[in-house]
């Protein structure tokens, strides 16, 4: 199977061309592919299939990506389904560009979250439209080094976004979070962050279904909304996100935010599926 290796800020995918949606890409199979020593290794896979080809209905909600021509079918490394990936659709953006399977400019992507403006920047960078920010209340988790508390915030998947007031280089990410069942019956992804400067923050994230990762175009968004929402009247509206893997930028509008940032493949060729 043809295969291509991408990244955005060192969130790397495994990316699978399946445009006519032959593949029942199992959990395992996933698993396979991300598995760091014995595969090619990943913080996900990105099925790239034409929408019309999709096998699946698409979830409530989800609707506007039937008028997309392409989907973005996002896999955890641990082979769950997630619902958005926001470095996913920019690396994915780059992938459909550099293979000619889409004109630079400005598309629509689809997801399980729904459609997803891209726009491919005159500097290479892309800029995706993330959709409503959604707060949902305070929520807490248990870290390796102890508890924390924040933001329970929807970007089409759950996040927990938690300012912190040390270096986010201190913090232990080194083991799951312990959530509360009843308030993320579903998992979430866990930022901790840490404003630097007035629009200009460091997060660190520990993903759902992933681990820690190295960076995450929806985590970032979370925190900066997050971040936003703390300061209160007069805050910058636009953030420099900056995670182990590089920066990106997010700009919040009237509840949306953009999501700004690298996305680059680094490589392609022939891969054996596990069985
Ligand atoms: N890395 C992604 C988020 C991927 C999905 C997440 N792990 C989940 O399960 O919700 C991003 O860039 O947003």
């Amino acid at each position: 199977m043809r295969f291509a290796k991408g990244h955005g800020t060192e969130n790397d995918f495994v990316i699978l061309p399946d445009p006519e949606g032959g593949l029942d890409l199992t959990a395992s199979q996933v698993a396979a592919l991300c598995d760091r020593r014995a595969g090619i290794g990943g913080d996900g896979v990105l099925r790239v299939v034409r929408t019309k080809a999709l096998g699946e209905s698409l979830p409530p909600g989800a609707e506007s990506a039937e008028g997309c021509e392409w989907f973005m079918d996002y896999r955890n490394a641990d082979g769950s389904i997630a619902e958005m990936c926001g470095n996913g659709v920019r690396v994915f953006a780059r992938y459909l560009v550099a293979t000619g399977l889409v004109a630079a400019g400005v598309f629509e992507v689809g997801t399980r979250a729904g459609a997803r403006r891209v726009t491919v920047e005159d500097d290479g960078e892309i800029t995706v439209d993330m959709g409503p920010v959604r707060f949902l209340g305070e929520g807490g988790a248990v870290l390796a080094d102890g508890p924390v508390r924040g933001s329970r915030i929807s970007v089409g998947n759950p996040h927990l976004a938690c300012a912190v007031s040390r270096p986010v280089a201190e913090v232990d990410l080194g083991r799951a979070p312990v959530l509360d069942r009843e308030a993320f019956p579903d998992g979430a992804n866990v930022e901790v962050y840490r404003v630097l400067e007035p629009g200009t923050l460091e997060m660190r994230v520990y993903e759902r279904g992933s681990a820690e990762t190295r960076s995450c175009g929806t985590g970032i968004v979370a925190a900066a909304a997050a971040a936003d929402a703390a300061a209160g009247a007069g805050a910058p509206a636009v953030w420099r996100v900056r995670v182990p893997g590089g920066e990106c930028v997010v700009t919040l509008d009237a509840g949306d935010a953009r999501l700004r940032g690298p996305a680059v493949i680094v490589a392609e060729g022939d891969v054996h599926l596990a069985k």
